[in-house]
């Protein structure tokens, strides 16, 4: 049996990217593998009245099931009417690494799914990208494509060093392959220490600045492809506030560093159309178990503690679409 997105009630991503670009903002793609995300992500998103991209990453599909997963975002349609605003949404693959899950996402319900080639050589990506863009595109699925390696873990792929965009092989990539939006390498990572401490410049109260994306990349990636719509990975900011209140209760991160927000805001308001954020809501919900857990150890009720996490995460994502990514008032 197969399940189109459009029975789900979801969106791909083709008007919502060119509506981002010519407005100047980005959607938001927050991953999720659990109720309270999913939760947290639609209240955000809803009264912020802000389109929104659910991520699943292959490891969510296997942790979540990809029949709870559909059906998750068959009542997310549901649930935000419910909430009382509409907005759009798109179910999107993560970092889809061959063209049989792509094939799979998109026969049970995904608008929308990334097939990451750039680990292969050009050739090869090119190859296998234009084979999911097919099938995708006779599906009605909107195809994310990538150029240049991300540092840090990727599924199960882990690239100790990032790889910059090449600008030169962008249009000819775009041709090729006929992908909707591409995902470029600009300095950003996965996860929460996207930078060493050697990498960044410290200030006199400890806080580390890391060295700055390249700008001049994306710049000449958009005067090679004008208004094509860029997304932009490993986007989180990983708010020192977030991180004191985790290790103050127990937990141990050490030197993690993210993405100043005021680089997403510039690059949000370029051809950058879809930005990532997975990091920064493990750490909202990571310090809200922990404070609870340390505060009342005789909790024992999950609800308890993945309520306050919720919460957390909501509010973090309610100020990412308003203070950051503009996203806000878009849906
Ligand atoms: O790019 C991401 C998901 O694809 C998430 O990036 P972060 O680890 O910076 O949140
Ligand atoms: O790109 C990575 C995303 O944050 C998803 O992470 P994951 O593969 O651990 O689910
Ligand atoms: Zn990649
Ligand atoms: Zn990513």
């Amino acid at each position: 049996m197969t399940v189109s997105y459009k029975d789900l009630g979801l969106v791909n991503s083709k008007d919502l990217f060119a509506k981002a670009v010519a407005g100047g903002y980005a959607i938001p793609a927050y991953n999720f593998n659990n109720l309270e995300q999913l939760q947290a992500i639609l209240q955000a998103c809803v009264e912020t009245k802000s389109p929104v991209i659910l991520q699943v990453s292959s490891g969510a599909r296997k942790y979540a099931n990809a029949t709870l997963l559909r059906n998750m975002a068959k009542g997310a349609v549901e649930y935000v009417k419910e909430l009382g605003y509409e907005i759009p949404i798109v179910l999107h693959l993560d970092h889809g690494d061959t063209f049989e899950l792509c094939k799979d996402c998109i026969d049970n319900g995904f608008s929308s799914v990334m097939i990451d080639g750039s680990h292969h050589s050009y050739e090869e990506n090119v190859a296998l990208t234009k084979k999911v863009v097919e099938y995708a595109h006779a599906h009605g699925v909107t195809v994310e494509g990538e150029l240049g390696v991300l540092a840090g873990v990727e599924d199960d792929v882990v690239a100790e060093k990032s790889t910059y965009t090449r600008p030169e092989e962008v249009e000819d990539f775009v041709a090729k392959t006929g992908v909707d939006s591409l995902a470029i390498s600009i300095g950003t990572s996965h996860g929460a220490n996207k930078f060493t401490p050697e990498q960044c410049t410290k200030n006199e109260d400890g806080v580390l600045t890391p060295p700055m994306l390249r700008f001049d990349i994306l710049e000449e990636i958009e005067k090679r492809i004008p208004g094509f719509p860029i997304v932009l990975h490993g986007s989180s900011s990983v708010p020192q506030d977030q991180v004191a209140t985790i290790n103050q209760f127990g937990g141990a991160l050490k030197d993690a560093v993210g993405i100043p927000e005021e680089w997403l805001r510039k690059a949000a308001k370029s051809a950058v159309c879809k930005i990532n954020i997975d990091s920064d809501g493990r750490l909202a919900m990571t310090a809200a178990i922990r404070k609870v857990m340390a505060e009342k150890p005789g909790e024992f009720d999950p609800r308890k503690y993945l309520g306050p996490a919720r919460d957390s995460l909501k509010e973090l994502y309610k100020h990412k679409n308003e203070d950051v990514l503009g996203s806000a008032g878009q849906a």
